[in-house]
């Protein structure tokens, strides 16, 4: 019998995934008379001790990433479960994602204590998020609204949605589900309306290249359509250089054996929304065109402007 040591932040939503990815491992062994059990590993990272500070100023998302990524070249962990969203585009030498499992809802909601939609927000109403993608997109569609910063884990925004009196909030649907918390969920908001990050939705079970135990039992764990839509969104991320905080999303999806893939880049402000749509059989190259379609019309300028 051998024990897998899984790493994972402490955060609620980090915890409350990695354990239902275990379960679900644990039933994959289970049936198929593997000898694995799993053992949780929490690991507070940098970007956990500076929740409060801009993100982008001290090194993006990646920073929640990196150390679990130290701690499994350094043999202490063995796997690790990342929301997809959270990952860099670039995995550190030895690591690969060794399942990527099915996919929950791809979706923004809105949370909210009064309007049942967007567009009943009342005019100039105050909307909670930190993310430029979704503030962006919210501006477009109602430009009255006042986006706010709105920081922390789930848990601490939806505390903060009434403490700070917001008439709204914007969070992934995946998140809640997750957490259990569906009943909070006001509105889905559409990919027409709010194209989703990369990834979201999707996990990442990261473990090191030559575990090949491992990556055989976490081969049964992969989900081939989700890898497919993850994999195109990711290479048009990785083509728009887009790592950090800047306003870019996409969605792809597997229909019919097709991968069809949107993609958007916006001016913070949402006074410019560029958006592409195309669909294939290779994932890399449908992420690839969508991007170079965007670059083609100026998303390049946009992005180096928002970098600023
Ligand atoms: N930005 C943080 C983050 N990273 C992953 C999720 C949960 C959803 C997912 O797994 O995609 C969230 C919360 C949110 O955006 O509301």
């Amino acid at each position: 019998m051998r024990t897998i040591v899984v790493g994972t932040r402490q955060s609620a939503l980090a915890l409350t995934q990695t354990q239902q990815t275990i379960d679900k491992l644990t039933a994959i062994c289970e049936q198929a008379g593997l000898p694995f059990a799993f053992e949780i590993k929490k690991i507070v990272t940098r970007g956990d001790r500076i929740l409060d500070v801009t993100l982008s100023k001290v090194g993006g998302k990646g920073l929640f990433v990196k150390e679990i990524e130290q701690a499994l070249l350094d043999g202490e962990i063995d796997c690790a479960i990342h929301s997809m969203k959270d990952m860099p585009f670039e995995l550190p030498e030895g690591l690969v994602i060794g399942a990527i499992p099915e996919r929950e809802d791809p979706r923004d909601c809105l949370v909210s204590l009064t309007a049942r939609s967007v567009e009943e927000l009342p005019q100039g109403a105050r909307v909670g998020t930190s993310s430029l993608r979704r503030g962006a997109q919210l501006q477009a569609l109602r430009p009255d609204l006042a986006i706010e910063s709105l920081r922390g884990n789930i848990d601490t925004r939806i505390r903060k949605l009434t403490e700070e009196g917001f008439d709204a909030i914007m969070l992934a649907a995946a998140g809640l589900h997750r957490m259990g918390w569906k009943d909070r969920i006001t509105a889905y908001v559409p990919p027409e309306v709010c194209l989703p990050a990369v990834g979201q939705g999707a996990l990442a079970v990261e473990c090191r290249a030559d575990d090949e135990e491992l990556l055989s039992l976490l081969a049964r764990f992969d989900d081939d359509a989700t890898r497919q839509a993850v994999t195109a969104e990711r290479t048009f991320l990785g083509l728009l250089n887009g790592g950090c905080q800047v306003p870019i999303g996409a969605f792809a999806e597997v229909v019919e054996d097709q991968v069809k893939m949107t993609g958007m880049v916006a001016s913070p402000d949402g006074l410019r929304i560029l958006r592409e749509s195309f669909q294939g059989q290779d994932p890399v190259s449908v992420g690839r065109t969508v991007a170079e379609a965007l670059i083609g019309q100026g998303a390049d300028r946009i992005l180096a402007e928002a970098r600023e």
